[in-house]
């Protein structure tokens, strides 16, 4: 079963992140993880720290001359940051005169509105909220967006899956329903674009809606969209909840931080439309085979791939550390307080698209592997090809 976990700190040394269970001969290297983490820092109105803040990649474990090795893949990302914060985050215990009158050390008794902030605090007995925003903070989605990179080489080599993300919402703005939707060789035209928008025009009224916003002293949320093309028919079950491919694409999605809300196709539109009008009819192809007239579905029926695009969708909040600060209690007195606030990003859609992207590529490769199984990239692709040879002629999926 592929596996993965991921540990460290906003301001510590750096972030960890292992995978498991990843078949051997993948090929990737750290430039492949370094481009998808520089991915991650696009994007119209993010705050100041992506642009001073540089992600150090290192392979420590599972990958050798650019291939995986079968066993469990390590990866660090090392914080640029942490010069400044050495005594702060230490591991071991500081001389409390090297910590005396440090800015950076201050108790933060002021919990931010939206974050794990004040709940943190009560559940795991901190009298400040440093312990916690330390790893509520997103920045361990680089940890995240590094695996979902070793997880998107394997699905591209073993079964020709490909995927790409794109906002399709950013606050007020949303791009006209009748725009083609990207293919991921449209991804660098993409990340060329300020907001990871597909249509120019929408991107341009999404710049000004940034501006508008960060003008007014206030943040803004959005909606991305992750496609995943070549993905064969019976990946995930009906048989049951833990094994359905949508129940699982909408956890690890749910799991990114700040993400409030995930659509399976047309989801919540769907709600809206009668019945007869909301499936995806199914018609022979005239090449032989069956094909679907729409793709509403998103590409699951019945918790499992149904062979055409794949198509999930996730809703952002609003960044939670508003620049105009929110009221708050100062949870040493118990009276009413200002937010704390440092810096914050006004907007961060577009880099949650990277990360979508990633947590889709991780669930995609894990339920895949279920599938198809096997020990070496060459084992698990071939265990698909018989497998996909095995559906009869009439019900292959055109
Ligand atoms: C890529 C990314 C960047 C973020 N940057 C910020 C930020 O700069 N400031 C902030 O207050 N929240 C930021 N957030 C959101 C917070 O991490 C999030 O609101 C917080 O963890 C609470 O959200 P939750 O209730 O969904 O867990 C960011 C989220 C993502 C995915
Ligand atoms: C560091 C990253 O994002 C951070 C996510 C984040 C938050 O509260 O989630 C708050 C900000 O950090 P800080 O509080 O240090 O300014 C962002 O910069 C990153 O994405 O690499």
């Amino acid at each position: 079963m592929l596996r993965w976990l991921t540990a460290g700190e906003s301001h510590g040394p750096a972030l960890v992140a292992v995978l498991e269970g990843l078949p051997a001969d993948v090929e990737v290297t750290t430039a492949d993880v370094g481009a998808a983490l520089a991915r991650r820092r696009l994007g119209y109105g993010r705050g100041a720290r992506m642009s001073f803040e540089a992600d150090e990649v290192t392979f420590v474990g599972g990958i050798r001359h650019g291939r995986s090795l079968g066993g469990p893949v390590a990866v660090q990302i090392g914080n640029t940051e942490w010069p400044k914060w050495q005594q702060v985050m230490s591991a071991d215990p500081v001389d409390p005169a090297e910590l005396d009158g440090l800015a950076r050390n201050a108790p933060l008794t002021r919990p931010r509105p939206g974050h794990a902030d004040l709940t943190g605090m009560q559940k795991y007995g901190f009298d400040e909220a440093r312990p916690v925003l330390e790893r509520a903070s997103a920045r361990e989605t680089a940890a995240r967006v590094a695996l979902g990179a070793v997880a998107s080489a394997f699905l591209r080599q073993a079964y020709g899956v490909r995927l790409v993300s794109h906002t399709v919402e950013l606050g007020s703005v949303a791009v006209p329903a009748d725009v083609p939707r990207p293919h991921p060789d449209d991804v660098d035209t993409l990340d060329a674009d300020p907001l990871r928008c597909v249509h120019p025009e929408t991107s341009q009224a999404m710049v000004a809606e940034v501006d508008d916003a960060h003008k007014a002293g206030d943040t803004l949320g959005g909606v991305v969209e992750v496609v995943v093309t070549g993905l064969p028919p019976g990946v995930g079950s009906y048989v049951h909840g833990d094994r359905k491919l949508d129940a699982r694409l909408a956890g690890a999605l749910m799991s990114i931080q700040a993400i409030k809300g995930v659509e399976v196709g047309d989801g919540f539109e769907l709600a809206r439309t009668r019945g007869s009008a909301a499936q995806d009819e199914i018609t022979p192809a005239d090449e032989g085979g069956v094909r679907r007239t729409s793709g509403r579905s998103g590409g699951i029926e019945g918790g499992m791939s149904t062979g055409e695009l794949l198509r999930v969708r996730a809703a952002m909040k609003p960044i939670s550390t508003v620049p105009r600060a929110l009221r708050t209690v100062d949870t040493t007195t118990g009276e009413e307080a200002r937010a704390h606030h440092q810096r914050s990003d006004v907007c961060a859609v577009p880099a949650a698209g990277v990360v979508a992207e990633a947590m889709v590529a991780l669930v995609v490769a894990q339920t895949a592997l279920e599938k198809f199984g096997g020990d070496s990239v060459t084992e698990t692709s071939r265990n698909m090809q018989s497998y996909l040879e095995s559906i009869p002629e009439r019900l292959a999926v055109r």
